[in-house]
């Protein structure tokens, strides 16, 4: 299935890579390194050359506990990257955003897809993104960054995800947003135990029976790190082993911070599935 992102067009029955840029002061595994735009374009550049089909900005951190940011702060940090890279390099810029003055401006400013980890929640952002023309992701959270990790709770944590998503599959697509625009992500990490992130990696298949293309991020998230003990800059190991097990179970998009090597894991996944049998 061909999805269009702002003018490049991508096979979402391939596995792509989708480097972060965070232009955050805070974010949790590279804050502050990427403010600048001309650093943020360089690291950008590296992520492509790596073989990234996809740079996710974002400029809200939107780890637990995060403080939300101004509208102004915002769309001060996020606009010079989008424009800047979307004009120098040939790659979809994803926004990380929720707020929908952010998706319209850099939507103007030749971004390809909006990543909104609150699922079109905020007020304006289900028209906001129906007027951008672009694809969405929607990703499913529990509460908020600021409480979602209290106390994650589900009676079936995929059933709850798989509601939770189509509910907001019916209400964007009958604000106009098409089906083919859109992308579904369970939120690894995002209101979720550590077991509640194992069960969906587990059944992540059965997200896909949904008939939207997976978009899938789990890259350096502390999940990784209970599993393994690692610190956040040790565990890339742990994030090969879930992007392979995404790719086997059929997601179109991995969000990661190391690009050439999920690339490589993912070469070994469709070298496999390319094989005749
Ligand atoms: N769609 C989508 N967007 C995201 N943005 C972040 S930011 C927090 C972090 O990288 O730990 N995570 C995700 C994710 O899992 N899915």
């Amino acid at each position: 299935m061909i999805m269009d992102f702002g003018g490049r067009a991508l096979d979402m029955g391939r596995c792509h890579v989708m480097g972060i840029l965070n232009v955050t002061p805070d974010s949790f595994s590279d804050g502050g390194r990427f403010n600048r735009p001309d650093i943020a374009l360089m690291h950008a550049r590296e992520m492509v050359a790596q073989g990234a089909a996809f740079v996710d900005v974002g400029g809200e951190s939107t780890r637990p506990g995060a403080a939300p940011v101004s509208l102004q702060v915002e769309l001060d940090r996020v606009c010079p990257v989008v424009e800047l890279i979307a004009r120098e390099l040939d790659v979809v810029v994803s926004v990380d955003t929720s707020t929908p003055e952010v998706m319209i401006e850099t939507a103007k400013l030749g971004a390809g897809l909006i990543n909104d980890v609150r699922a079109l929640g905020r007020d304006g952002a289900v028209e906001a993104a129906v007027a951008s023309g672009l694809p969405v992701c929607l990703m499913h959270m529990q509460g908020q960054p600021t409480d979602m990790q209290d106390r994650p709770q589900y009676q079936s944590v995929m059933r709850e995800v798989s509601a939770f998503l189509m509910d907001r599959v019916r209400v964007v697509e009958a604000a106009g947003l098409p089906a083919e625009k859109i992308l579904l992500d369970p939120g690894f990490g995002f209101g979720k135990t550590l077991e509640h992130n194992l069960q969906l990696l587990a059944v992540l298949d059965r997200l896909k029976v949904l008939g939207y293309p997976l978009f899938v991020g789990a890259s350096r998230k502390s999940m990784l790190g209970q599993i393994t003990g690692r610190d956040v800059n040790e565990r890339l190991p742990a994030g090969l082993a879930v992007a392979t097990i995404a790719a086997l179970k059929g997601a179109s998009i991995l969000r990661v911070h190391d690009v050439w090597e999920t690339v490589d894991a993912v070469k070994v996944v469709s070298a496999m599935e390319g094989v005749g049998q």
